[in-house]
């Protein structure tokens, strides 16, 4: 469904970070991208999106497909209130009211939201405004999720519903990407990972594969797997 080929990417010409990064996210799965800091994860994910200024690849989706990209900052406009940002939404991906009303209530609902939709965002506080990101993200019902860093910021609570929400799109066919520096949740959440080191991807594959690429036994954590290759990739 989505199909990812960097040769190579970056901010500028002297600086092409991200290079050889080949992976595929298909229907009904979720990806994990994970890396330590300055691993070219969000690099990457701007490749996608098509905002790198210098990229060398392909990155395909089939045509009409509803891409949802929730960052890690969160980018809201100052004068619309957290309603008119649903609205604002809709509108850019020609939606009627009909097509995402009921979708948006539920989710305020479940991000504890409903009660502040007449408010500016741009005041909220940083978990509130990451919730709008995700309620503004998912309301519109993407065919691909991208999402940078979902889990900071969030509390217990909005972690596990964001959790349940990303397993409830997946089992209804979504391809979800998601880059994240919290590997317990990802372990529990993800389908395969990508793990990324110096701009390129060291490894890919379920947690089977990593496992025995770390050469780890079955039920070593995610962490510990991933501690072991990058510790090791240093030798
Ligand atoms: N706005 C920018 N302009 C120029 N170079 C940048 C910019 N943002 C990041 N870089 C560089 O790109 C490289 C990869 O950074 P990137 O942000 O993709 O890493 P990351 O894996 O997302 O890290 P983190 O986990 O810390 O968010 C780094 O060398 C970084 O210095």
């Amino acid at each position: 469904m989505l199909s990812v080929t960097i040769h190579e990417a970056g901010y500028n010409k002297n600086n092409l970070y991200v290079r050889d990064v080949q992976f595929e996210v298909n229907q009904g799965e979720i990806v994990g991208l994970t890396g330590s800091n300055g691993a070219g994860k969000s690099t990457a994910i701007k490749t996608i999106l098509g905002v790198m200024g210098e990229f060398k690849g392909e990155v395909t989706y089939p045509d009409g497909y509803k891409i949802s990209y929730i960052p890690e900052e969160p980018i809201l406009y100052e004068h619309l209130t957290l309603w008119e940002h649903l609205e604002f939404a809709a509108a850019s991906h020609h939606m009627p009211e009909s097509a995402w009303k009921e979708n948006a209530y539920r989710l305020l609902e479940t991000f504890q939201l409903r009660n502040v939709t007449n408010q500016l965002p741009i005041h909220f506080s940083k978990g509130m405004k990451q919730k709008t990101l995700i309620v503004l993200g998912a309301m519109v019902k993407p065919d691909i999720y991208i999402i940078d860093e979902p889990f900071i910021g969030l509390d217990p609570i909005a972690t596990k519903n964001l959790i349940s929400l990303l397993v409830s799109e997946r089992n209804d066919g979504a391809a979800i990407l998601m880059s994240t520096h919290v590997l317990d949740s990802a372990e529990k959440l993800c389908d395969r990972f990508i793990l990324m080191a110096q701009g390129t991807v060291i490894t890919q594959g379920d947690m089977k594969t990593i496992t025995s690429y770390a050469n780890k036994p079955e039920g070593t954590s995610l962490l510990d797997c991933f501690y072991e290759i990058l510790e090791s990739s240093h030798d």
